[in-house]
């Protein structure tokens, strides 16, 4: 949802950034490989520590060079496959750092199993749903879903919610409840996305299939 509505929004405002970088002579795999490398050290150094709040900061700061990398490409015409190879690969290693570093706080000083559990649920069942689309594609089906909880949503319910649990620090009560609802609001979002994607994928392949047999008379 939010890839489909807010992405048009953002475009307009990192595009001045993005053009600004690419006079500068920086490169989009540049940008995607700084990204990544920012979010994950703010997520691996602030969040086992339960520092959500500044943990969240450095990440947010990182995290929109997934928009940017993008948009310099397509300005610079110089989008490609290593480059959308390069973009989702990434994206994969960001989403483990978030995650795993909130798991190894719960694991550590936060001291709550079920809670590293649901964060280890939210990490592995994130990769699965991504992973749902990239292999439906590459066996040549149009994976025609997004489903309830994409990646951006994923990170946006995650890093506001965990922010605002952070200023407990600060002395703002009862918000620390806000980082167990995120990981359990991701958890549920993100099984339903699974089960979405799986059931058109299972669809999509019996169509194609049938198609297929009655063409040359064989399936895949
Ligand atoms: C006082 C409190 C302080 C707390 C501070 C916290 C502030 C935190 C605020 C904001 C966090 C913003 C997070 C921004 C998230 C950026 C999202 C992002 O990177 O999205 C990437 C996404 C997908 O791009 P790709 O096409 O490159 O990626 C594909 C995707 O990964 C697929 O995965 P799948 O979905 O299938 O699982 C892969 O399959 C595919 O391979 C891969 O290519 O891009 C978008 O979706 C574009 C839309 C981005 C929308 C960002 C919205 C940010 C909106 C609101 C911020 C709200 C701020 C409010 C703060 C309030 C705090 C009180
Ligand atoms: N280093 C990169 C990163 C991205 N691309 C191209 O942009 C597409 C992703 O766009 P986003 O707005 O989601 O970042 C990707 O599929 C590539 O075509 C690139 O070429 N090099
Ligand atoms: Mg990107
Ligand atoms: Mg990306």
């Amino acid at each position: 949802m939010l890839n489909k509505y807010a992405r048009a929004f953002f475009t307009r405002v990192l595009t001045p950034f993005a053009a600004f970088l690419l006079r500068k002579g920086v490169s989009p795999d540049t940008v995607t490989l700084i990204g990544t490398a920012g979010v994950m050290a703010g997520a691996l150094v602030f969040y086992p520590r339960g520092e959500f709040f500044w943990g969240t900061v450095v990440i947010t700061l990182f995290v929109f060079s997934d928009l940017v990398d993008g948009n310099m490409a397509r300005q610079a015409g110089v989008s490609s496959r290593w480059g959308a190879f390069l973009d989702s690969t990434l994206d994969r290693v960001a989403d483990a750092g978030v995650f795993g570093g909130l798991a190894m706080w719960y694991a550590g000083k936060g001291d709550n199993l079920a809670l590293c559990a649901v964060a280890i649920f939210c990490l592995a069942s994130g990769q699965v749903v991504s992973y749902t689309k990239a292999r439906g594609e590459a066996i040549g089906l149009p994976v025609n879903v997004n489903g309830l909880v994409e990646r951006a949503e994923r990170l946006v319910v995650t890093l506001v919610l965990c922010g605002l649990s952070g200023l407990n620090k600060f002395g703002v009560p009862g918000i620390q409840y806000l980082l167990p609802i995120a990981l359990w609001a991701v958890a549920a979002g993100s099984l339903v996305t699974l089960i979405q994607r799986v059931v058109t994928v299972r669809r999509e392949s019996a169509e194609a299939d049938a198609a297929a047999l009655a063409e040359h008379g064989s399936g895949a």
